[in-house]
């Protein structure tokens, strides 16, 4: 099974309501598609997302990565070579991890249906259902507390709480959303690089001290802020997960020899696909550290891939933030993995399983 082309097109689709970070607001998904060809007509497809605040990746600059430095190294490799192909793609240039991770994705779900399984049997098996939880955005109290409460009555166990705005209102708003939900939901906090680290412990240990028991707190300070993160990480008990400061696997060891975190958040999009997540998990692993996967604003393509990972390493991925597709006004994707409120299941069928993708934009 060679590969013969590399296709692109856009993928858009609402936001439910529109999603709110201390760092953005955005009110529809955007993706690059990958479709990956080979001569024997099978295709592979991956995803990926412009979060320039984040990644600094942009819809021209995934486009652009792809056409001009990745898909050249490609052509003709044999997808039975899938480390070859996986360190073609990672030394194809630097940066511009979720070109890679588009690549990546498509190759991997090729690989599997190579062997005609689903990619999580390939990737190491295991049981194919996993619960995720769902982002509530910031915003005015009244409307978080709503927002928490619907979640709760749609199924969800976990609710991911965006700060990182003003400090005082961000204690207010924990505290209104814990009172409401107490019991019924865990609570997890994500700042996205919003606070300074003094703020982060003064905010922390306020709410720790008024009872509020929180899961974690992800990325309080700037992502290049290890010694903030550090500081935190000593400070307080809630655990603390690094997102925005960790992307591959060298950053992850720098990270925990650090102790700068409790925890890291992986995303492909971050780390350039499924090759370098692999080995992040296998990292924490080793250091007996818990991981997360999570997504950026994308869709069943790419998410899909990421489940299908969690499943194969959720003796280490221990906790899941993959509400992308439950983000999105409607699911476009037709393919093998399911994701129903708060649960995500995996059918039996091989790769990524995709049969239809509606309103793909296919790009000359
Ligand atoms: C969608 C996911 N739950 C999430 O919150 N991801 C953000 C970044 C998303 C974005 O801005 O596109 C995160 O974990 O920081
Ligand atoms: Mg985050």
């Amino acid at each position: 099974m060679k590969i013969t082309d590399i296709k692109f097109a856009m993928l858009r689709v609402p936001l439910k309501t529109p999603f709110k970070t201390a760092l953005r607001t955005v009110e529809k998904v955007e993706d690059v598609i990958v479709i990956v060809e080979t001569d024997t007509g099978h295709v592979g497809y991956g995803e990926a997302p412009a979060t320039a605040v984040i990644t600094g990746d942009t819809h021209g600059s995934i486009i652009e990565a792809i056409k001009t430095m990745i898909k050249p190294k490609l052509i003709g490799e044999d997808i039975e070579d899938l480390n070859r192909i996986t360190h073609l793609i990672q030394g194809s240039i630097v940066k511009n991890y979720s070109a890679k991770a588009a690549v990546e994705i498509a190759v991997y779900d090729l690989f599997a249906q190579r062997y005609n399984t689903p990619l999580y049997k390939i990737l190491g098996g295991g049981e194919p259902t996993i619960s995720t939880d769902i982002t509530i955005s910031v915003d005015y109290i009244d409307k978080m507390v709503k927002d928490s409460i619907d979640a709760v009555n749609r199924g969800f166990e976990t609710l991911k709480i965006k700060v990182g705005k003003d400090i005082g209102v961000d204690i207010e708003r924990v505290k209104a959303i814990y009172a409401a939900v107490e019991g019924k939901a865990l609570l997890r906090l994500d700042a996205n690089q919003g606070w300074t680290a003094k703020e982060a412990v003064y905010a922390l240990t306020k709410l720790e001290d008024a009872g509020v028991r929180l899961e974690l707190v992800e990325q309080p300070v700037k992502g290049y802020d290890l010694e903030g993160m550090k500081y935190i990480t000593e400070r307080v008990h809630t655990p603390v997960m690094a997102d925005e400061s960790t992307f591959g696997p060298k950053e992850v060891i720098d990270l925990i020899k650090m102790r700068a975190a409790d925890i890291i958040n992986i995303k492909l999009m971050k780390t350039g696909g499924i090759s370098n997540a692999i080995r992040i998990a296998d990292i924490a692993e080793t250091f007996d550290v818990q991981c997360m996967i999570g997504c950026m604003l994308e869709t069943s393509i790419s998410v899909a891939a990421a489940a299908h990972l969690a499943v194969a390493k959720s003796h280490v991925i221990t906790k899941v933030d993959l509400d992308g597709p439950s983000l999105c006004a409607f699911d476009p994707v037709v393919g093998n993995v399911k994701f129903n409120g708060a649960e995500i299941s995996i059918e039996n069928t091989p790769g990524l399983g995709i049969k239809e993708i509606k309103g793909l934009e296919m790009l000359g």
